[in-house]
């Protein structure tokens, strides 16, 4: 039985976030008439850190930085869930962050639970030892609200395999000796050599492009000569083009946070990487591609896109643009429910983000594991079992979606909050 109470008022913040997934978890929840006690629970965060904390500048300034942790939920198991440094972290985003984590983890069927946080800072105007000195400070900050068996970070939007190293680092160092040497699954995401896995640094891409291969093979469609374009050239879009590349698909046009690039006849991923990395991360005046106009991006010519930056980008605002047939999404929350609702009518579709975009942290899971049991993990393994989960997920995903006859999105949510009622409601606390 549902009732309206229980549908909490959504409060429409700058960006829109937590109104976004709410939307897409109450249309869920209603779809399979969720247990209203249950609801109650997943419409809220369990906790909700803010932290302002000084650090000491190159110039000896102290300058007052503020961090967030959210914690959605945590009946599958420890919070699981990235750190993102950017201007435009605060409360609201990292909790529909966190809410997306929870029902990501619950549909890749991994022991997790959700959580997201971040510094709200742009990472451009501060040194690398300032950037060390800030994710130390942070991380001492947050003490044992992280924990390797309580709430696992690992990399999002500004952050990377040397942020996650820096954090395991000041976080063993806090601990006493025999907690100190084995505490390093604190987070994933590391480098290889101090307790990262191998492939974790693409897993996110790959499965991206995993996600969209079992699409076009469900339609018969070859990826072969076919065109997309990528928004965010940082992890998860590179890895995505390049693997896209890889089974014959041209990448046609890219915009990143500096500029939008288009070229017809196609772009070489891997000389636009080399590109990116001698041009201080931005795709700006590649080679003899052509600048077109950050608004008419999405209404390239293309097949498919692949959103790979931030949330809120396709929107009720420029949906009618898109003439691709596919979306598939790497970010977090790219397509608000306005833009959604456009896309369906004109018979888009779209792999939402907690499948779409699962491989990280899956990818991240194989990591913990690896840490934990004191094992190591190689490439090929980790992309054979990468692989394996991943078309599981998408097999649940697209027949519930038919069976049901509902959107992907949909179909998704709904796998992931029944896995939850399951767990609540065996342990019999709900009747
Ligand atoms: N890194 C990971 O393993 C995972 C990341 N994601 C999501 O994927 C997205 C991208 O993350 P990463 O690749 O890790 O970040 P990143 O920091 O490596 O790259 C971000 C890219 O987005 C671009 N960008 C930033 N603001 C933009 C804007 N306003 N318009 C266009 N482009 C913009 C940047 O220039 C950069 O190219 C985020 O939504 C993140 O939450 C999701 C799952 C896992
Ligand atoms: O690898 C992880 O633990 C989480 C990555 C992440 O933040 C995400 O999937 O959005």
């Amino acid at each position: 039985m549902i009732t309206k109470d229980i549908k909490l008022p959504v409060k429409k913040n700058e960006t829109g976030m937590v109104a976004n997934v709410l939307e897409q978890f109450n249309k869920a929840a209603d779809h399979i008439d969720l247990n209203p006690n249950i609801r109650r629970i997943l419409n809220v965060t369990n906790n909700e850190i803010i932290i302002h904390f000084p650090v000491k500048m190159d110039n000896g300034d102290v300058e007052i930085i503020t961090g967030y942790r959210v914690q959605h939920n945590n009946a599958l198991g420890p919070y699981k869930g990235g750190l993102r440094y950017h201007e435009t972290v605060d409360i609201d985003a990292a909790k529909a962050l966190a809410m997306w984590m929870t029902w990501k983890t619950s549909l890749a069927g991994l022991p997790y639970g959700g959580a997201k946080g971040g510094i709200k800072i742009n990472p451009k105007l501060y040194s690398q030892s300032e950037l060390e000195r800030i994710t130390r400070r942070f991380t001492y900050a947050l003490g044992d609200n992280i924990g390797p068996e309580h709430d696992i970070p690992a990399p999002d939007v500004n952050t990377n395999a040397q942020t996650m190293a820096w954090i395991a680092d000041t976080y063993m160092s806090t601990k006493g000796p025999s907690e100190r040497s084995t505490y390093q699954h604190v987070v994933t995401g590391k480098p290889v050599g101090s307790g990262g896995i191998e492939g974790r640094d693409r897993s996110t891409g790959y499965g991206v492009f995993i996600t969209i291969k079992l699409w076009a093979e469900q339609r018969n469609i070859s990826l072969k000569g076919k065109t997309f374009i990528v928004q965010g050239f940082g992890n998860v879009g590179y890895w995505a083009s390049y693997f896209m590349e890889q089974e014959g698909a041209i990448l046609v046009g890219v915009q990143d946070a500096f500029a939008s690039i288009y070229k017809p006849e196609g772009i070489d991923v891997k000389q636009l990487q080399v590109h990116v990395t001698n041009n201080e991360g931005s795709v700006n005046n590649f080679a003899d591609s052509n600048a077109i106009e950050k608004a008419d991006f999405f209404g390239i010519d293309c097949d498919i896109i692949i959103p790979a930056a931030l949330g809120n980008q396709i929107t009720g605002d420029n949906a009618h643009i898109i003439k691709a047939k596919l979306i598939a999404e790497g970010a977090n929350g790219p397509t608000n429910v306005e833009g959604e609702q456009i896309l369906l009518q004109n018979g888009v579709d779209i792999i939402p983000d907690i499948l779409c975009n699962s491989g990280g942290v899956i990818g991240s899971y194989f990591e913990w594991l690896q840490n934990r049991n004191g094992e190591l993990w190689h490439m090929d393994e980790v992309i054979l079992k990468l692989e394996k989960v991943l078309k599981e997920s998408f097999k649940r995903v697209y027949d519930y979606a038919i069976t049901e006859g509902v959107d992907m999105r949909t179909a998704a949510f709904c796998l992931a909050i029944q896995r939850i009622e399951k767990a609540y409601i065996q342990r019999g606390i709900f009747p």
